[in-house]
């Protein structure tokens, strides 16, 4: 029986050995990411000297309780290293990101990384990307018109809802977590997802991620 919480304390243990002093460093959103950003925080604390840019409320929250220096996106060209959690990955390096609502910070930080080090536990690996539902970013008055350009690409979707009732992110959208089986091609689904209007962004990440790294039992398995 694979213990994934201490594999994915495993792959954040190993992902913060990339930090070096003086970095620009994005720090993700969800539960493992929470872990590495706990190493941060420590190594902070023992001298590490780097500038945070946190993708959700939730994570400049911790960042900040744990005094990891934050700095504003709009200051830098360029992010140094992020890490960050996915929900699924294939070994081809692409992701289903967003469980957690925070997919689209995560994707702006991504795409202004050099280096972006997914951190996973060995459940998250998959051949096709799609068990996972894939969450899609809608404004709000667009959900209906998304739900049914989503039915003609021949997928199912549901706008999330918690104890509030429909769940908004961060920016005050929806999530629909959409159902397309196993995607067999992810790139193409993306390119499609990209035309729709009302559509703020999807999970899918693709050519974003430099490196996987999985706890693997009581090691990690690099990919990329
Ligand atoms: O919106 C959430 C993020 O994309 C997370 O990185 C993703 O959901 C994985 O989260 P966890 O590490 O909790 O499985």
């Amino acid at each position: 029986m694979r213990d994934f919480e201490s594999e994915k304390r495993t792959a954040a243990r190993e992902a913060v050995k990339f930090l070096k002093d003086g970095m620009i460093v994005g720090l993700g959103s969800g539960s493992s990411s929470t872990l590495a950003i706990r190493e941060i925080g420590e190594l902070v604390k023992n001298g590490l000297s780097i500038k945070g840019i946190p993708t959700s409320d939730k994570t400049k929250e911790l960042a900040e309780s744990l005094g990891i220096p934050l700095i504003d996106i709009h200051t830098v060209d360029a992010i140094d290293i992020t890490i960050d959690g996915a929900d699924e990955f294939t070994t081809e390096l692409m992701l289903i990101k967003g469980g957690g609502g925070a997919l689209l910070k995560e994707k702006i930080v991504a795409s202004l990384s050099r280096e972006e080090i997914i951190i996973a536990d060995s459940s998250k690996k998959v051949a096709f990307l799609g068990k996972f539902k894939l969450p899609v970013e809608v404004i709000p008055f667009a959900s209906a018109y998304v739900l049914g350009a989503l039915a003609k690409l021949g997928g199912t979707g549901e706008i999330r809802k918690d104890s509030a009732g429909y769940y908004r992110t961060d920016e005050g959208n929806y999530i629909i977590d959409a159902d397309f089986g196993l995607i067999e091609d992810p790139a193409s689904l993306a390119g499609k997802l990209d035309h729709i209007t009302g559509v703020v962004e999807h999970g899918l990440f693709i050519q974003l991620a430099s490196k996987v790294i999985m706890g693997d039992g009581e090691g990690v398995m690099v990919y990329g």
